[in-house]
């Protein structure tokens, strides 16, 4: 519950109003600067911003598997990004505020065209909406699990500058980039082409489509019209990662490291227990380890590090229990992977507005329990295949390192012709070597493909729904693509393709020709990052350059 009564015990049993024409001087004395941001009170609004950064992902190997130890999943992250960007709502303390146990909290979202304000309480961090009914559950728990993390890691000393920063009101801003959302109406009204040149041309930010048509079947239609990226994932680890920034409880400026570890490892407890809180259920996982880390090879947390918390935030204080979830113990595995080289993640828009996620769980967990013997089968089959998949890659990353003209080489000449061609671009050794390669791969994703569409049947969703079968068919079938298939859950969302060289502007082109819309998004292994400036301000410009296909 977010938006708790005021608890007995609570000094200030309401909160104060807010006076947001009222200038606040204040004759507080601070004490002498640290070096952390706690020490900034008092300072201009703007200077003090922190602005974090989180990616998008995009699950190539693993939708359901993942869900359950040890099975491991192949998440890519991207240059799609959400970015948080944290201020002091109040650029002076007033006299009397430290009598006050509660500040205000203000979130906009100028995409959605939303403002909320919040009194959050400073003893148990509870959010009382005051201004509107629309309500984002990750930013919410986001804003309580910093706060109290902050709380449960400062000696006293720290907690009171803690206080006085808090004091100021906490204001911030979400900004999802475009690659989120689907543009696809925006892009038929205006009568462009079915083109990433068109998405191209909408200003970065551009506001969001709301999905308005009623669900009549049983998978119902998210909010808004998105891609599949994991908006939620990568929105609650921005504003994790700059709330952290902000109070000082991580430093996330310098990028190596052991202590950049560590801090990376903060917002990732803290993000993936607020995004699990926010969902009501604890997922694998993926989204969130992929927004803070970057892409890998993940298996996921044992369920318990948080089903305890959630158990305990019944009876102990929000503070202990952040303390408890920060020392847990968080068994999940990150491994590196990376796409071999010349080889490019691309997503296709088939326009059908997303599929809810949580929906799609629930009925593959109902048919395992209905068909336990099938279903046992369907997921070792799909096991052995993923595996096989990513053996193949790191079979071909093998290759390339070992025999780097070779492989550039036959990389090329495939990508320009369909596969059945391939076999003809190998005279060699080695380049049959890889070639072989290239076709286990597209083996095993045919596999992978085939095991998913059956798991979709039996459980009664569209996991690789027939118009996606099609879609990934002629996909597979063009010039220099690897491999396609339904990320994650699969469903309606966009689909993926492997394509090698430079032949994406040629699958853009088949892709535009079936009604379907090649993404900008790009692979960018990167993870979570503080930026030096807002990001509309430094957008203009780029994506007109991410254009270029491949
Ligand atoms: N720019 C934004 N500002 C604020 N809230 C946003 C913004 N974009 C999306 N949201 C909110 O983020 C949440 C996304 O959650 P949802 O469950 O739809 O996505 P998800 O599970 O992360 O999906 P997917 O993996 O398919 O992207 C929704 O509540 C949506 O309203
Ligand atoms: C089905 C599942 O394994 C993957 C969901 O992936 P996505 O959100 O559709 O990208 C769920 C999960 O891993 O939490």
């Amino acid at each position: 519950m977010l938006c708790r009564p005021n608890r007995e015990g609570d000094s200030s049993d309401h909160p104060p109003p807010i006076d947001r024409h009222k200038s606040y001087n204040s004759d507080y004395i601070l004490p002498s600067p640290t070096a952390s941001t706690l020490a900034r009170v008092h300072n201009n609004l703007e200077e003090m911003a922190v602005i974090a950064s989180a990616p998008g992902k995009v699950l190539i190997t693993g939708g359901y598997l993942i869900l359950e130890r040890p099975n491991a999943g192949l998440v890519l992250s991207t240059n799609a990004q959400f970015h948080a960007i944290v201020k002091p709502l109040y650029d002076e303390l007033r006299p009397d505020s430290w009598a006050w146990s509660w500040t205000d909290l203000k979130l906009t979202s100028p995409q959605m065209g939303r403002e909320t304000m919040y009194k959050m309480s400073l003893k148990h961090f509870a959010l009382q909406c005051t201004s509107s009914e629309t309500r984002n559950p990750f930013v919410e728990y986001a804003v309580q699990y910093a706060v109290a993390a902050a709380y449960a890691t400062f000696d006293n000393n720290k907690k009171d500058l803690l206080q006085k920063l808090l004091l100021q009101g906490i204001d911030i801003t979400i900004l999802g980039d475009n690659d989120f959302y689907s543009y696809r109406n925006e892009i038929e009204a205006r009568g462009l082409p079915l083109t990433p040149e068109s998405l191209a041309s909408l200003p970065p930010f551009t506001s969001i489509t709301f999905n308005t048509e009623e669900s009549n079947g049983q998978i119902s239609k998210p909010e808004v019209a998105k891609t599949g990226l994991g908006s939620s994932a990568a929105m609650t680890t921005a504003v994790v990662a700059a709330l952290l920034n902000y109070l000082g409880v991580v430093d996330l400026s310098s990028y190596s490291g052991a202590q950049h570890q560590e801090n990376l490892d903060v917002v990732h407890i803290i993000a993936q227990t607020a995004h699990c809180m926010a969902q009501g259920k604890v997922g694998s996982g993926f989204d969130v380890s992929s927004a803070v880390y970057g892409s890998h090879r993940y298996v996921r947390f044992s369920p318990q590090v948080i089903s305890s918390a959630q158990n305990a935030i019944r009876v102990m204080p929000l503070e202990e229990v952040v303390a408890d979830v920060l020392k847990g113990k968080w068994d999940h595995e990150r491994t590196k992977f990376s796409l071999p080289p010349l080889m490019n993640l691309l997503l296709g828009e088939p326009g059908t507005g997303g599929s809810s996620t949580p929906s799609m769980v629930g009925a593959v967990k109902n048919w395992q329990k209905s068909d336990p013997q099938k279903s046992l089968d369907t997921w070792k089959g799909l096991s052995e295949a993923n595996t096989k998949l990513e053996a193949q890659f790191k079979l071909l990353s093998n290759l390339a390192e070992e025999y780097w003209e070779i492989y550039r080489s036959v990389i090329y000449s495939c990508s320009m012709y369909q596969s059945e061609k391939w076999t003809e671009q190998a005279s060699e050794t080695i380049s049959q070597e890889i070639v072989k390669a290239l076709f286990g791969a597209r083996d095993a994703m045919l596999n992978i493909r085939s095991h998913m569409k059956f798991m979709g049947m039996a459980a009664g969703i569209p996991i690789e729904p027939d118009s996606q079968t099609e879609l990934l068919d002629v996909t597979m079938n063009t010039c220099g693509v690897l491999l396609a298939g339904v990320p994650g859950a699969g469903g309606f969302d966009a689909v993926f393709a492997i394509t090698l060289g430079d032949s994406g502007n040629s699958l853009a082109k088949t892709w535009s020709s079936h009604n379907v819309l090649a993404l900008l998004v790009r692979e960018d292994p990167r993870g979570v990052s503080v930026e030096n400036s807002d990001p509309r301000t430094n957008q203009i410009t780029s994506g007109i350059s991410s254009v270029k296909i491949a």
